[in-house]
């Protein structure tokens, strides 16, 4: 076995369900996950169940583009993803897992002067936020990315890169955080669907699940596409939409892309994994959907804007096509905090974007559910919004997939 232990040992102990914990997370994405290693981590509540109903990682935290970015305008988000950023840069030392984040650079291109716009007026907030961003002319831009087309249709005007963007292996922030949740001595806990909810008198007392039932008077949700069904058990509602969000990957070729390209336009988004693989994006469904699947309009429309970009690719052939759940709100602004339910905490809203926010949105979902009270960088980010109106709009950052 490894290091001289006595046979294979798993990342994470398979846990079997104990009766009771000091806090439950609902949902084994990054999320979850990430909330149940900081509990443990930073607040030292280490009797603590994650409970997946599938298996960890197989929700929109293994099915996403990766991109990492923090490139948002207003400054509570802002703040708030640059931070989850800089927890990107430590994450492999911190779980001692290497999440192969590589921070390659991350480009949105300008094809009109609408679009050049809205990039300068991106620049300008990311350096009032303090955050890395470069505006580059239409030659600085072929420079840096060879092979992009000279396209009457989608000309390059020019872009903003921010440097310190990139992509990560999305498995392993799933696995990296399990591993080291576990090691705190969180439960990890699979196949474990939660069916319902105990409450007492306002209070959430512990959930039923497909393995029994579990008491805990703090209990936490991250189930991204599956968030209104869940916290509806709860008697809760919540202001998000679900909708299928694709993506495709092509058969492997030899280093061709070296970055991160976003190109509002076109509705693509593509950078090459390690594989040698272009991993692509495109648009949301436009229908409410809970159907994990891909379909053809999508992927011709996705194969349309890489060859508007990059003609040399129009050759290479499609390998895979899927779909993940993604929990929209009106604002693409993620919703962290309480619930109105006492004990309920609720980490969602993520849409297109969350995979950037795992660390940040973990950090944040277990401070709320150790203190009671909101972090400082998510106050901005609470479910009473919606009541009072004071939206976050950040559709125009939060990618390009709406
Ligand atoms: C195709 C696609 C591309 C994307 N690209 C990017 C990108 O490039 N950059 C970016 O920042 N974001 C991107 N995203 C968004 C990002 O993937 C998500 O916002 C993020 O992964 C959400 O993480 P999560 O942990 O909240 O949810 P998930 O990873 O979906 O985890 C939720 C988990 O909850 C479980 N669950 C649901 N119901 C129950 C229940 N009743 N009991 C127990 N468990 C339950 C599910 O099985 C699932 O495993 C993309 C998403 C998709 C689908
Ligand atoms: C799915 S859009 C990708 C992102 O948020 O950078």
């Amino acid at each position: 076995g490894l290091n001289g232990q006595r046979g294979w040992q798993p990342a994470w102990r398979d846990a079997t369900p104990k009766p009771r914990y000091d806090a439950i997370v609902i949902g084994g994405g990054g999320h979850g996950l990430a909330t149940a290693y900081y509990l443990a981590k930073n607040h030292g509540i280490t009797n603590v169940a994650l409970l997946e109903r599938g298996w960890i990682g197989g929700g929109n935290t293994g099915r996403n583009t990766t991109i990492i970015r923090s490139n948002y305008f207003y400054p509570q988000t802002a703040t708030f993803f640059e931070f989850s950023l800089k927890l990107y840069e430590g994450l492999s030392r911190d779980l001692n897992y290497n999440i192969m984040f590589s921070q390659r650079g991350m480009w949105m291109l300008g094809h009109d002067r609408h679009g050049m716009e809205m990039l300068r007026r991106s620049a300008n907030a990311m350096r009032l936020n303090g955050i890395d961003a470069e505006l580059h002319d239409a030659a600085s831009v072929r420079s840096n990315i060879p092979g992009l087309n000279e396209n009457p249709h989608f000309p390059i005007l020019g872009g903003l890169n921010q440097p310190r963007g990139g992509s990560a292996r999305h498995d392993a922030v799933a696995w990296g955080y399990a591993r080291a949740a576990s090691a705190l001595g969180v439960d990890i806990i699979q196949n474990c669907d939660v069916q319902g909810f105990l409450i007492e008198n306002g209070q959430v007392r512990g959930v039923e699940t497909s393995r029994g039932t579990m008491l805990s008077d703090t209990v936490g949700m991250a189930v991204a596409g599956h968030s209104s069904v869940v916290a509806a058990k709860a008697g809760v509602r919540l202001p998000i939409s679900s909708y299928a969000l694709q993506a495709f990957v092509s058969e492997p070729v030899k280093p061709c892309l070296d970055t991160v390209i976003l190109s509002p336009a076109t509705g693509t988004y593509l950078s090459q994994s390690d594989k040698g693989e272009l991993v692509i994006g495109a648009g949301l469904d436009l229908y409410l959907s809970y159907a994990q699947r891909g379909n053809l309009p999508w992927m011709e429309r996705a194969a349309a804007g890489v060859v508007e970009l990059f003609p040399a690719f129009s050759r290479m052939r499609f390998l895979r096509q899927w779909a993940g759940i993604v929990d929209v709100v009106h604002d693409s602004t993620p919703i962290i905090g309480a619930t109105g339910l006492d004990g309920f905490y609720v980490n969602c809203g993520w849409g297109t974007g969350g995979f950037k926010a795992i660390p940040a949105g973990g950090w944040c979902l277990a401070h709320v559910m150790a203190t009671g009270t909101p972090h400082p960088l998510a106050t901005a980010f609470g479910l009473d919004r919606f009541k009072t109106g004071a939206l976050i709009d950040e559709a125009a950052a939060s990618g390009i997939a709406h």
